[in-house]
């Protein structure tokens, strides 16, 4: 347990970011970067330590970095701007989470309590599988999708590069949701969903494009 794990973003994600990380008993030093930093300090029990843009002062051989933005835009943004920096990307799944086959999440993707990724789900880079929320058998997510708390992934559904699936929310079986759409909170998607399309409603009809 020697290594440092540095988090960009301490608004509430990030606390959730960091309280599952706590709970692996992987890392010695659990640090913050965020925009607010010097005026802010800390955040929940771990200290804010720089801004964003000081990675590379705090890169070191023991360090993994997390990007805990929610905006799945912005996510995408930092983790790229991480990689290019050639940083390593922690992976973060709860202890109560369960997760069939860990080695099909992609790279700095947190997995939250009471998740359940089911048999031959593959997740992409830096996801976030949100608290109570059921991805089931081979679903198949892009890189930088938000899959928010409670929503239950039938089997075999297909979400497209940066979508965002809100709250509580339903997709049958076998369903495509392309890149950069909305599902809106405690929907239920009976179809395809075409990218930009943003949804809402049970069943889900598309109201506008993004
Ligand atoms: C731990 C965490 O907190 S994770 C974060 C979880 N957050 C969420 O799940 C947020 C989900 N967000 C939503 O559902 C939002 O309402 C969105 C993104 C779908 C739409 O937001 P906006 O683009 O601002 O749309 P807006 O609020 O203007 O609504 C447009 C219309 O859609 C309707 N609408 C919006 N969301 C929904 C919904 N979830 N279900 C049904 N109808 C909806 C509105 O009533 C409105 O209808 P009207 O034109 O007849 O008045």
């Amino acid at each position: 347990m020697t290594k440092h794990l540095i988090i960009l973003g301490a608004g509430g994600h990030g606390k959730v970011a960091a309280d599952c990380a706590a709970l692996l008993g992987r890392y010695s030093r659990i640090s913050f970067l965020d925009a607010l930093y010097p005026q802010l300090q800390q955040t929940g029990r771990w200290p804010v330590i720089g801004k964003g843009e000081d990675v590379s002062q705090f890169k070191q051989a023991d360090t993994e970095f997390f990007v805990a933005i929610g905006s799945n835009q912005i996510r995408q943004k930092v983790t790229r701007q991480l990689l290019t920096q050639d940083c390593q990307l922690a992976t973060l799944i709860h202890p109560m989470a369960y997760v069939s086959q860990p080695e099909l999440i992609g790279a700095g993707t947190l997995v939250c309590a009471n998740a359940v990724v089911n048999i031959d789900s593959k997740i992409g880079l830096a996801n976030i599988i949100n608290t109570g929320s059921s991805v089931d058998h081979d679903c198949v997510l892009g890189d930088f999708v938000h899959i928010a708390p409670g929503v239950r992934l039938a089997g075999a559904v297909c979400i497209g590069e940066s979508s965002f699936i809100g709250i509580g929310s339903v997709i049958i079986p076998g369903k495509i949701v392309g890149s950069s759409c909305i599902l809106g909170a405690g929907s239920t998607l009976l179809t395809d969903l075409a990218d930009y399309a943003v949804a809402v409603g049970s069943p889900a009809k598309v109201i506008k494009q993004q």
